[in-house]
């Protein structure tokens, strides 16, 4: 045990904090400090109690500011400053008559020395938090940093009693010109200073992972502000863990476990429960992260212009709150890997003017598949990126690293799994047709194929790139059906014939059709008619036909990208029925 702990549960026992015989605390070398069973502990009981005064909370904080603070910030900034005036002011501190601290010398003595001791990815060398690259923990890392230097600076700026350092004052602004965006970790090596930027991020990180919500003391506590309760401190986080804090007559803080006795056996690690939090919320608060954390989850961040996000709401789909123009973020959890107004979201991105306030099949099915193909490139960046080594990342940063990085794309790969499912199923369910099938059933129209280009099968149309042109031949022969002798009407789907008939009489044709199906005209007329007169010379084949069928197809039509399948499907509204919220 090292002497920092010793001299802490010394003063804990003097303090009158209640340490039940049945648990110790030892020192493990990954951990930090845990707490162990020294027998088999009942649930329930009643394991820690700290007196309220042994405690480091805002009203103390507030106590020892008064009028000097005039910052407009306090949330946890007041604590903070105070925290890290006790670690890093050879001056004692004083509040009401009370020298806190030499109180509370043992307890600030016990916490971490410096930053990098903290273990948070904020005092991460560069190397290190390179290794964060594309998370969702490098852009918050990024986002929180922003909010401590300027809580920091707000705080600082305004302690009447104080001037901001020179040097610190530098630090500011060269940070908001984005000169710190590498070469932070350099800076925050740095000697510390009581009212330094490095002693204030210290000081969060120490609130971060380890303080309580003062709610329990002062239930008027709505700014969620946080205090640091010694030694229940000192237990470590399992998820799910049955855990109860309370206090006792306002004047001390309790811990009991409400673990299955099972767990609380001789010999085996007692826990807190810190919340069911993602793991890069877990890493950025606590320094650590939970291989197989089944609350973790991944964002993916999509940039639409501003007009697309407006229009989006408009269809009805339910877009995340803070969708903007500089991005919008779908939280992707490890239990819905595929939230439905990502779904939705990608549908409504592939839809046609004539979609206008539904969400067809062919929408979802086709947004579905866009939707795939994103997610595989989140994959892939996982997949491709390198976990470099190098004498300035710690091995046990990497290892960590890894463990975070292979669960994010353990998700999106689940999402991008889901996707096949999805449109596996919704093909079913929508009754879609298959182009494959229709060739099989048309065998005259087949025949013609095989004729004019050598079409054996089905993957013969896509390696001689004529997949499109024969969907638009069998569309304008589907529309001719009525001209054709002795054929199955069977052959011919009527909804495909409806909507040629429906485009026909009310879409306009422009000079851009006719300039985009010209090409692709001349080179099948008038060469089939003459060939194969009895499909291409019976009905109308004018390149009207062709134009409308082009429509047709867009509307009606989904090409599967793994396989290039072209399935039919009727314009009906939709649903996932995927159930991912
Ligand atoms: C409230 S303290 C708990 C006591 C801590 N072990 C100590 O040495 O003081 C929180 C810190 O403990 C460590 N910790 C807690 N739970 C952990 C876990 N399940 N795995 C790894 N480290 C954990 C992390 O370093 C975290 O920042």
């Amino acid at each position: 045990m090292s002497q920092e702990l010793q001299d802490l549960l010394e003063w804990a026992k003097n303090g009158k904090i209640f340490v039940d015989p049945g648990i110790k605390f030892q020192i493990t070398s990954d951990r930090g400090v845990i707490c162990v069973a020294k027998e088999d502990i009942k649930n329930g009981k009643d394991l820690i109690k700290v007196p309220k005064d042994l405690a480091l909370t805002p009203t103390l904080a507030a106590s020892f500011f008064g009028d000097d603070w005039t910052s407009s910030h306090d949330r946890n900034q007041q604590l903070q400053l105070f925290l890290a005036r006790l670690k890093f002011n050879d001056e004692d501190t004083f509040v009401d008559g009370v020298n806190i601290s030499k109180k509370m010398a043992p307890y600030i003595n016990f916490l971490p020395s410096n930053g990098r001791d903290t273990g948070l990815p904020y005092f991460w060398t560069e190397e290190e938090k390179y290794l964060l690259s594309g998370t969702d923990a490098e852009v918050f890392l990024k986002r929180f940093m922003d909010e401590i230097v300027e809580e920091w600076h707000s705080a600082v700026t305004g302690l009447k009693s104080v001037t901001m350092p020179n040097d610190m004052e530098s630090f500011y602004q060269n940070y908001k010109k984005g000169n710190y965006n590498k070469g932070m970790a350099y800076f925050l090596e740095q000697k510390m200073t009581w009212t330094s930027f490095q002693a204030y991020l210290w000081a969060h990180c120490i609130l971060a992972s380890r303080a309580f919500p003062f709610v329990l003391f002062d239930p008027s506590n709505k700014l969620h502000k946080a205090f640091l309760v010694p030694v229940i401190d000192l237990l470590n986080h399992k998820n799910a863990t049955p855990v109860r804090w309370y206090t006792s007559d306002q004047q001390q803080m309790v811990f009991s476990s409400l673990e299955d006795p099972s767990n609380m056996k001789k010999g085996l690690e007692l826990f807190n429960n810190y919340g069911d939090k993602p793991n890069y919320a877990i890493l950025l608060g606590y320094g650590f992260v939970i291989p197989d954390n089944k609350f973790d989850i991944t964002t993916l961040s999509l940039k639409v212009p501003e007009n697309y996000i407006e229009a989006a709401k408009k269809f009805g789909v339910k877009l995340p709150d803070d969708a903007s123009a500089e991005g919008i973020n779908f939280v992707l959890t490890k239990k819905y890997p595929l939230p439905e107004n990502l779904i939705d979201f990608f549908a409504f991105l592939v839809r046609l003017t004539s979609e206008n306030n539904i969400y067809t099949t062919r929408m979802l099915i086709e947004g579905i598949a866009n939707l795939r193909a994103i997610l595989g490139t989140k994959v892939n960046a996982f997949k491709k990126f390198k976990m470099t080594t190098d004498r300035r990342v710690a091995p046990s940063v990497a290892r960590m690293v890894k463990v975070y990085r292979n669960l994010q794309k353990a998700i999106f790969l689940e999402a991008q799994q889901a996707t096949i499912i999805l449109e596996k199923n919704m093909l079913k369910k929508y009754h879609a047709l298959s182009f494959k099938r229709i060739l099989t059933r048309d065998k005259v129209f087949f025949n013609s194929l095989l004729l004019t280009f050598g079409v054996s099968n089905y993957n013969d149309l896509v390696a001689k790139k004529i997949l499109d042109q024969a969907v638009l031949l069998w569309i304008v022969r589907n529309a001719n059906k009525n001209d054709y002798k002795d054929l199955d009407p069977l052959l011919f789907p009527e909804f495909i014939y409806e909507e040629f008939q429906n485009v026909k009489k009310n879409v306009a044709i422009t000079e851009q059709d006719v300039l985009e199906f010209r090409s692709i005209y001349k080179s099948l007329f008038p060469a089939l008619s003459q060939m194969i007169p009895e499909v291409y010379n019976v009905g109308d084949w004018t390149p009207r036909n062709f134009i409308v069928a082009g429509t047709v197809s867009d509307r009606l039509t989904f090409k599967r990208p793994t396989n290039n399948e072209v399935f039919f499907l009727k314009k009906e509204e939709a649903k996932t029925g995927f159930g991912g919220k």
